[in-house]
This record gives C-alpha cells, structure tokens and sequence, in this order.
C-alpha cells in the first residue's frame, strides 16, 4: 500500500486550569491509522462533543502538534513542515472545510474573493486563468463562476455556502480534504446533497475526506470505514457497515440506538418474512 495519511500512535494532552488549579487533559488517547494513497476513500470520526474529533482534524492540517506519536502525510512528517514553500506545497494537499459557512465568509467581502484569493496563493493564477480555475471548481459542487461572481454570502443558503467552501478546497488539487462537521450547520433537507458531493469527489476526482460528524446517518450512509471515538479513545474501527451494523462496544451500541434510523432493505426484508410466516399458517 502507498500511504498517503499515517497516524501512529498519536496523543494529545492539553493543560487546562489557571496557575494553582493546573491539571491535564488527554484529548486524544492513542489514534492509529492509515488511509491508502491508491484507493480514495470516506473515512469517518464519529464520537460525540468532546471526544477528541477535531483535536485529530487540527493535528491532522497540522495546526496542532501531537503530544506524542506521529502523522506522516505522503512521508513527511506534518510536524517537521518548517520552510513556508513546504508548508504551503503541503496546504494544497490537504485542505480543510469547516462547520460554520457563515462564519468561513465575511458577509462584506464577495464570494468570488476567497476563491480567486485561493487560486493566487496555490496555483499564482490571476484573470482568465483564475476565471477557468474557478469555473472548473465550481462546476464540480455543481455551480458556475457566472453564478456566484459577485454574490455576498448572505444572498445564499447554508448548503450553498458550504458546496462554495468545498470548491475553494478543490482549486488547489488536494489529495485529502478534512471536513470537520460540514453538515450540522446545514439545514436537513441539504445535508445528504453535500455528504453526496464528497462520494463525487471521491470518485471523479480521487480526493479522500476525512468526515468529522457526531451525526451517525449521514456516516452510515456515505463512509467507506468509520473510527468510532469516545473520551479521545479510539473504540471502533473498520468498514463502515460493519462497524455501525455490529457495534462491539456498549457505547457505540448505545449512540448507535440514540440515532441511527432503520435500515430499509432490513426492514422491508423482515416485513416479508413476517408476511409469508403469516400466509404459511
Ligand atoms: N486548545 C485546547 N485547550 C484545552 N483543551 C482543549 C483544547 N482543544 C480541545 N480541548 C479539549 O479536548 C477535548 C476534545 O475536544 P475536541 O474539540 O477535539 O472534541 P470534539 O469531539 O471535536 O468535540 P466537538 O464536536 O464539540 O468539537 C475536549 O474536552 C476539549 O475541551
């Protein structure tokens, strides 16, 4: 397997309290795992607040450090990324997507600013190269650049925002992208048409995506393998399905339970089996 993302036994601890009152918080616990530069895939971290999901995504952009441990992106260590031309080769690989649309646009500035803003910094694009860079990024979240040049971000929805903010994660030609709870600020009707854009990344563009989400139908519905987390603790680990379908551990049967709606080709199987049980007696 060619590696393209390697966590090895990584750890955070933050100190937390003021000067007398001075005590340790271990966020994330120990994460291990690998996702394969030759297969793109959704790899998703379920846990609840607080269980360590985003400290693993800010470690992961390298905008936190492990305590321990390391993360290894296409084999360089994303702690050791000193000179700012390595960083910034290493920020176009990786790019991040955040929660909040909102809060990711200033509602003064156009749209089309952060995107041409992007595309000068990682590809040193200006005008009709810019343009085209734009518009191939935007018709992939399934908009144009005429659509949004322009446009301030109060004159869009949420999931509008959101499917701007993964085009300007898309110009520079990333390898992975870190959403870190992309949907929750969406409002329900749109979430499965963003989820549903990152399998379109994945598969015409060969982009993998981590999925930070504490919403559990959304990861069964679109994540090749899931880590389960609780108390920065990585509990589950595997294919999506399986892990979700068979939870081993009590807490994941019990978020499982709280959240996950029915399956319908099991329900619509078990309603069959009933129904000739019935015509058989
Ligand atoms: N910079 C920090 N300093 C101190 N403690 C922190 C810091 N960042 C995170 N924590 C703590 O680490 C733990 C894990 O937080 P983290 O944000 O990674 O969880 P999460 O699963 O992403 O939760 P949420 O969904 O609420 O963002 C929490 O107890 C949090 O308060």
């Amino acid at each position: 397997m060619s590696v393209l993302l390697e966590l090895q036994s990584v750890t955070k601890t933050f100190s937390i309290g003021g000067f007398f009152d001075r005590s340790k918080l271990q966020a994330v616990k120990g994460a291990t795992f690998a996702l394969d530069d030759t297969r793109p895939e959704i790899f998703t971290i379920v846990g609840e607040s607080g269980s360590g999901k985003t400290t693993i995504a800010r470690m992961i952009l390298g905008n936190e450090t492990p305590t321990t441990g390391t993360i290894r992106f296409m084999g360089e260590d994303v702690s050791q990324l000193r000179s700012r031309r390595r960083r910034l080769a290493f920020m176009a690989r990786v790019q991040p997507i955040f929660q909040n649309p909102f809060e990711a646009f200033n509602p003064l500035t156009t749209l089309d600013y952060y995107l041409y803003s992007t595309a000068r910094r990682f590809l040193g694009v200006r005008g009709a190269a810019a343009d085209e860079a734009l518009d191939k990024a935007l018709n992939h979240v399934g908009l144009s650049l005429a659509e949004v040049k322009g446009r301030y971000s109060h004159e869009l929805s949420g999931g509008q925002l959101q499917r701007i903010a993964v085009a300007r994660a898309l110009i520079p030609g990333p390898k992975l992208i870190v959403a870190d709870e992309p949907v929750s600020m969406v409002d329900a009707s749109l979430r499965m048409s963003i989820v549903n854009l990152f399998r379109t990344l994945r598969d015409d563009l060969g982009v993998s995506i981590i999925y930070i989400t504490h919403d559990l139908a959304t990861a069964y519905y679109i994540s090749d393998r899931v880590i389960i987390m609780h108390k920065g603790d990585v509990i589950e680990a595997g294919e999506a399905r399986a892990v979700l379908d068979n939870p081993q551990q009590a807490y994941s049967l019990a978020l499982k339970n709280a959240v996950l709606p029915p399956d319908p080709t099991a329900a619509r199987l078990a309603l069959e089996r009933r129904r000739s049980a019935v015509s058989a007696v």
